[in-house]
């Protein structure tokens, strides 16, 4: 039978992170009974608090995505999750461990692919993943981590010669070497070009699907929204939106945007929502797009005008993540 523990790969709450240390609000001191002196006052925090008390679940399986405005904290909670720093408030518990605390148990358990590998580029790629097998208990064969990420055919090939699409993916045979039941990928396809993204998206589901847990911390909002099976926007140490991707855009309106038909004044468009016109362009927005949508393409019919430019759509992850960073409109409690 499966335990919470088995099917949460990592719960995570109330976490905080400060940097800088915490100083005595007083200089005066008191004597104590055995003659000693202590600080009157309560400690103070100083520095700066980048993760405010967030909470979440990644189940196992499940692929979560970190999303969040530059400064967001999202490095700085992953760091938490990996064990490389313990937290100044709340509990983090990774595989059943505290990472921190725990690190032994952790550690090759999980697998972490860095944004700068820092590799010696005069090696080739399977001199680097032998000598990365070499620091990995219970590695898995070399052959097989470069045969999952396309790279077997490039196996002589010198570091520095490998394209970036390359390089990253030579990040991730690393990061999977350990066969690691939970995988950290940060930015994994920043610098790719549109195939590379899309291959290596691919590479990602697949390793999903074969049930590895997955943590993405991206700032393409499209990878998000491709990959996540559950997602958190943080803003400020915060977490303001969480969810699938659908959850999270759900709350937010549509759109509807075309040209103002020659000869027609934004009044006489039929709309029972308001539209915004910019010169001749039209853009409203609505919660209810089926509605609004047969209510303007019927006036159109009897009017006989065409909606030059036509484009209806859903809200995108990407307008939902907008909102929050440009003034916390909608902000969900952390
Ligand atoms: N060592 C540190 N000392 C003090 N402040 C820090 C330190 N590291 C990060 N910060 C601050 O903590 C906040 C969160 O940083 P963090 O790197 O976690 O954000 P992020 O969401 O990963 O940002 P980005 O997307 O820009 O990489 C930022 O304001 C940053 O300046």
């Amino acid at each position: 039978m499966h335990t919470d523990t088995d099917r949460q790969v990592i719960e995570v709450t109330a976490l905080r992170r400060r940097y800088g240390s915490f100083r005595s609000r007083t200089t005066k001191s008191a004597t104590t009974a055995n003659g000693t002196k202590r600080p009157i006052g309560t400690a103070t925090p100083t520095g700066f608090e980048a993760v405010r008390g967030i909470s979440f679940t990644v189940a196992r399986g499940e692929l979560f995505a970190l999303l969040g405005t530059n400064g967001a904290g999202k490095t700085s909670t992953v760091e938490l999750l990996e064990g490389l720093a313990a937290p100044s408030g709340g509990q983090v518990r990774v595989l059943g461990h505290d990472p921190y605390r725990d690190r032994a148990a952790v550690r090759p358990r999980i697998g972490v692919m860095l944004q700068e590998g820092g590799f010696p580029s005069d090696l080739t790629v399977l001199e680097t993943a032998r000598m990365w097998a070499g620091c990995t208990t219970g590695a898995r064969p070399v052959a097989e981590a470069l045969d999952m990420v396309g790279l077997t055919a490039r196996h002589q090939v010198r570091v520095k010669l490998l394209s970036g699409g390359e390089r990253r993916r030579l990040d991730l045979a690393l990061a999977l070497l350990g066969n690691p039941e939970l995988l950290f990928l940060d930015e994994p396809t920043t610098g790719l070009d549109a195939e590379v993204r899309r291959e290596t998206w691919e590479l990602v589901r697949r390793l999903r699907d074969q049930g590895t847990t997955i943590v993405l911390t991206t700032h393409y909002l499209d990878e998000a929204e491709a990959l996540a099976d559950r997602l958190a926007i943080m803003h400020r140490g915060r977490i303001v939106a969480s969810g699938t991707p659908a959850e999270v855009t759900a709350a937010r309106p549509a759109r509807i945007r075309f040209e103002l038909p020659p000869g027609v004044s934004p009044a006489e468009l039929p709309l029972s929502v308001p539209a915004a016109a910019t010169g001749r362009r039209v853009e409203v927005r609505t919660e209810r797009l089926q509605a609004a949508l047969t209510e303007l393409l019927l006036w159109a019919r009897d009017k006989q005008v065409e909606l030059v430019g036509l484009d209806a759509r859903s809200a995108s992850l990407e307008e939902a993540f907008l909102d929050i960073a440009a003034g916390e409109r909608g902000e969900l409690a952390a």
